[in-house]
């Protein structure tokens, strides 16, 4: 299966402190991926070298077999909205699809057209004028229509309204089947959204990948398992604990399971995807990852 995304040892360091360490992944073409983390985990970073906007410290990344921004015909293959979703505040939208129409070969202007349309903006509006919303729905817009095989999406829908995200969300799922092995990624903090649209995750936190592959195989590598009390050490070792609870009498834990599950006095059920990502970033949180920054200067 081709890589989409290929980092070996991937770094990014500011001043002694690591954005980014050690990431090494291989994301598959074809998947719509979720990236998580809490604020500051280095999910911006990531996404800023995937599309050549930063160099690494260490190690390598390479998107659709290249080094990123390497070259007219790479940038073209690859959409970016960044976080703040930049427009050109003195130009109307309609300069902004005139403007997307020159500068990328496979621009599809009926599809920005039905898009402007569909959101209600003006096209003679300068675009310093629009909401917040408005301009990330244009500058969405804008990458979309630029027909890209890789779309890097940093927070897409933070500024949206409801109805809005569930439209977004529609919309991206309907852009990724367009064209086989198209690839999204998008980062998020409502991993409810993240759940409606994704089958591929990405886990950051504290500058590491700490979770990643296709969401079926995570889920089912993993239970919720409740029974009497006891320490996690009397587990079986087939059994990686990610978060643990005690009360008098019980104890539950969410445990990744390299084995099949053992027999025991034990209820067992799948955690969804919220469980799941709730989980390691609650032991993460636990861990102080700050600490982990300190030890890799
Ligand atoms: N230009 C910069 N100079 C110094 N430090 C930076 C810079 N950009 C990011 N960082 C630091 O790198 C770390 C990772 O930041 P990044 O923006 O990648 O996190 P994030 O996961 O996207 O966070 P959020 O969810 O809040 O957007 C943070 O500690 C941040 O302060």
């Amino acid at each position: 299966m081709t890589a989409v995304i290929e980092a070996n040892g991937l770094g990014k360091r500011y001043k002694g402190r690591w954005a980014l360490a050690e990431c090494t992944l291989s994301i598959p073409a074809g998947r719509v991926v979720g990236l998580v983390g809490p604020n500051g985990a280095g999910k911006s970073t990531l996404l800023n070298l995937a599309c050549g906007q930063l160099k690494p410290t260490t190690g390598t990344i390479r998107v659709l077999g290249h080094e990123p921004g390497d070259g007219p015909g790479q940038l073209a293959r690859v959409g970016f909205v960044a976080q703040d979703t930049p427009v050109y505040a003195g130009l109307s939208v309609a300069d902004h699809l005139r403007f997307g129409a020159r500068m990328n070969p496979a621009w599809d202007h009926e599809a920005a057209q039905r898009r402007i349309e569909r959101l209600g903006l003006d096209p003679q509006q300068k675009a310093g004028r629009l909401s917040g919303g408005q301009r990330a729905q244009l500058a969405l817009a804008l990458a979309a229509a630029k027909q890209p095989d890789l779309l890097l999406l940093d927070e897409p829908v933070a500024a949206l309204d409801p109805l809005a995200r569930r439209s977004f969300l529609h919309g991206l799922t309907e852009f990724a089947a367009e064209r086989e092995g198209r690839t999204i990624v998008l980062s998020s903090h409502v991993i409810a959204d993240l759940e409606r649209v994704c089958d591929y995750l990405l886990l950051i936190s504290g500058a590491r990948v700490r979770l990643a592959g296709p969401c079926e195989d995570l889920i089912a590598e993993h239970y919720r398992i409740v029974g009497p009390r006891r320490a996690a050490s009397a587990l079986s070792p087939h059994l990686s604990v990610v978060q643990e609870d005690h009360t008098d009498h019980q104890s539950a834990f969410l445990v990744r399971a390299t084995g099949p599950l053992p027999e025991g006095n034990w209820q067992a059920e799948r955690p969804d995807l919220e469980d799941l990502v709730l989980a390691y970033l609650a032991r993460d949180r636990q861990t102080h990852n700050s600490q982990d920054r300190e030890d890799l200067r």
